[in-house]
This record gives structure tokens, sequence and C-alpha cells, in this order.
């Protein structure tokens, strides 16, 4: 099921994907992964790599401004997904009033070095991007370069044999402190990888793809090629996050909030779990990270006793005009207090329902126009 309206409020792509006939229309290479069906309408191959690679730059360089080299054989970011992901991180910097000389850590960058850029661009972060894989290094840092942001983001490169994911990063800037990180790290332990994922010998015996030749698994709605260094690592993500956990805990508050993507529902319990056990030493909050058909999660703690990680946002429901009243009742039954945004917006606040230690509960509600929207 498509999970697009459940998208973070401010990005562009809710409930608005993107236009293919328009960009079929305005960029030749793009149009060369399009076909014109009856009707006029166009229809995209997303099982073919090269489709979703072309897609990918092609909304980089619309809507971003961003001319991005995404070699064959390594991942494709899917470019909705990743702005989800920044747009929370911005969230909580709103929060805690942490929008000004922004610098992240974008942990395991990859080739496109993709948060880094949308970070730069969007939202003004500086960044250190780091990656233990040498050509992921290499054409990061061109992307950096062709983008002319070498003034906000540097390429660093660590050694990813070292048991630490930070600390190589940090000891080389020794009095440094970082606003935030954020990863998203190899997924797979080796029988997983080797369950879901081939070598791909269309491109060489580097490459792996999704398309497994498989009775159980039906076959995938979008295409990933992948490298090995992409797609596994020794205890797969819940060892690798793991790592940055140990990593925090000696740096405490030189990253003011940790944050990492997960993208397996069965890694968050583990996590949280070790988590909790630093009591009330860590703040931390788990949010979901839908896009289309996939479903990812973002984990943030921090150490820092002045910040929040409450992401306070209005909860969109729908609701029938008759039922107005009786929401009404409800606001003032739990003492909310509700205030006009707009001629046709309420924003209910509740201060007694608060996410208690991590737990998001819903703080606010909108009304328009007759309708909870
Ligand atoms: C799943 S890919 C993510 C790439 C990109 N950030 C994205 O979101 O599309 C994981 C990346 O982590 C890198 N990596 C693996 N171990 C690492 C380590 N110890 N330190 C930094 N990067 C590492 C891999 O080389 C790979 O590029």
């Amino acid at each position: 099921m498509s999970q697009n309206n459940e998208m973070h409020p401010r990005n562009p792509y809710k409930n608005k994907p993107p236009d293919f006939k328009a960009l079929a229309l305005e960029y030749p290479d793009f149009r060369k992964f399009c076909n014109y069906v009856n009707n006029g309408k166009i229809s995209f191959d997303f099982r073919e790599d090269a489709a979703v690679r072309c897609l990918t730059q092609t909304l980089l360089k619309k809507d971003f401004s961003l001319d991005v080299i995404l070699p064959t054989g390594h991942l494709v970011p899917r470019v909705p997904q990743k702005l989800n992901y920044c747009l929370l991180i911005d969230d909580i910097l709103r929060a805690n009033e942490l929008t000004k000389n922004v610098v992240g850590i974008d942990i395991g960058t990859g080739t496109s070095c993709i948060h880094a850029l949308i970070g730069a661009r969007r939202f003004d972060w500086k960044f250190v991007a780091t990656d233990g894989d040498e050509k992921a290094v290499q054409v990061a840092h061109e992307n950096v370069t062709r983008n002319k942001l070498d003034g906000s983001i540097c390429i660093f490169h660590v050694n990813p044999a070292v048991k630490t994911v930070l600390m190589d990063v940090m000891n080389s800037m020794s009095d440094r402190v970082f606003t935030f990180c954020m990863c998203n790290p190899p997924f797979f332990e080796k029988f997983d990888k080797d369950d879901r994922f081939c070598q791909e010998p269309s491109v060489s015996g580097e490459t792996y793809s999704n398309r497994v030749d498989s009775d159980i698994r039906t076959s995938p709605h979008s295409a990933t090629f992948a490298s090995m260094a992409e797609l596994y690592v020794e205890g797969g993500e819940v060892a690798f996050v793991n790592r940055i956990i140990d990593d925090s805990v000696f740096l405490r508050e030189r990253v003011k909030i940790y944050t990492t993507m997960i993208g397996r529902k069965s890694s968050l319990r583990p996590l949280q779990q070790r988590l909790q056990r630093f009591g009330d030493d860590i703040k931390f909050m788990v949010s979901p990270l839908n896009q289309g058909k996939t479903k990812r999660w973002m984990l943030a703690w921090t150490f820092s006793k002045s910040l929040n990680l409450t992401i306070e946002r209005p909860v969109l429901l729908n609701c029938s005009k008759p039922g107005l009243p009786k929401i009404m009742r409800e606001i003032s039954r739990l003492n909310g207090r509700l205030r006009q945004e707009t001629p046709t917006e309420f924003i209910a606040e509740f201060k007694n329902i608060t996410w208690t230690n991590q737990r998001a509960r819903k703080k606010a509600y909108c009304l328009s126009d007759g309708e909870f929207c």
C-alpha cells in the first residue's frame, strides 16, 4: 500500500507525485525511459535500474538544481524519502532553535552524497560526509565539486575495518562540536543479503540486485542495484547502529543530536531497549519515514538535558461536519487550547498530553473549514 499520504507535511512530493509527462517533455534523457500509452498517459518501468537512476537524477536537477553522478552498480537514492529524513531533522532543529550555523555528519554518504547535497542545498547546512569505501569517497567528492558545494561539504575517508564509526572523524577535528549526525546504514547480515540479493551479471561481479529468482519472493516493484559495502555489514544494521551508540556514549554532547535511518522494523526493538538502559541520561525517539511502498524509521537520541526531541505538528484527520461539536467537546474535556491560525484553520493544543519518554502522542489537531483535515 502506498505510504505517500504519510510523508512529512512539508515534503512537496506529499500527495503530489512527480509529473512524469512534464518531466519527459522537459528532459530528453528522462524521455528515453518513458513510453506513451493510450489516452496520452506515460508508462515508466520502475523495475529497470537505469530508469530509476535517471528519475532520481532528473528530480535532483529539477527540484534541487543538483547535477549528480550516480554510477551504475551503486544504490540509487529515492529523493522524496531522503527529503523526508532531512525534514524530520529540521523539525528537531527548529523545535530547539538550532537552525543557525548547522553542521552535520553524514555517516556512509555513498557515491551519491545525497543527504549532504540535499541538506546543503535546501537547508543551508554544512557537512562532514564520511565513507569507508574508496569509490564512494571519490564519486561523492566529484558530486560536491560539480555542484560547487566544496565550501559546505567536506568528504572524509574513514577506515571501515575499525569498530568505531564516528571516532575517526571526531578525533581529526578535536574541538569541533556538531549539531547532528545522520546515517543510512547497510541493512543486511550475510544470510539476509544472500536471500534477497544476487550477483548482477549485467554490471559486474561486484554488483548485487534484488532481481532474485525465487518461488517465495514476488518480483520487486522497483529495481535496486548495490555494491556489497552498501548492502552488508557484519551483524546487520543493529550492529552498525550499536557502534554509533557506543561512540555517542563516549562523545556525548560533541554531537548534539544523533540520528540514523532504520530500514527494518525488527531492528527497532533491540536498539530502543539498548537506549532505554541509559535511563535519564539519554532521550530518544522514533519517527516513521514513509514513502511509496517503503517503510523506514528515524531513530534519534541526545545526551543534552536542554534539548527535546518532540516534533510538534498538526495531526491531520478526516472528519465529517456533524463530528465537529463532538470534537470541540473532546478538546474542552482534555483541557485543550484552541487558537485560530487562518480564517479557516484552528490549532488545538493539549499541554497535558505529551510524549512520555519518547512515545509520540498526538498533540495538536488542525481544523479546516468545518472538517479535520
Ligand atoms: C546503505 S549505503 C548509504 C548510502 C547513502 N548515504 C544513501 O543513503 O543512499 C551505506 C554506506 O555506508 C558506507 N559504510 C559502511 N561502513 C562504514 C563505516 N564504518 N563508516 C562510514 N561509512 C561506512 C558504505 O560504504 C555505504 O556507502
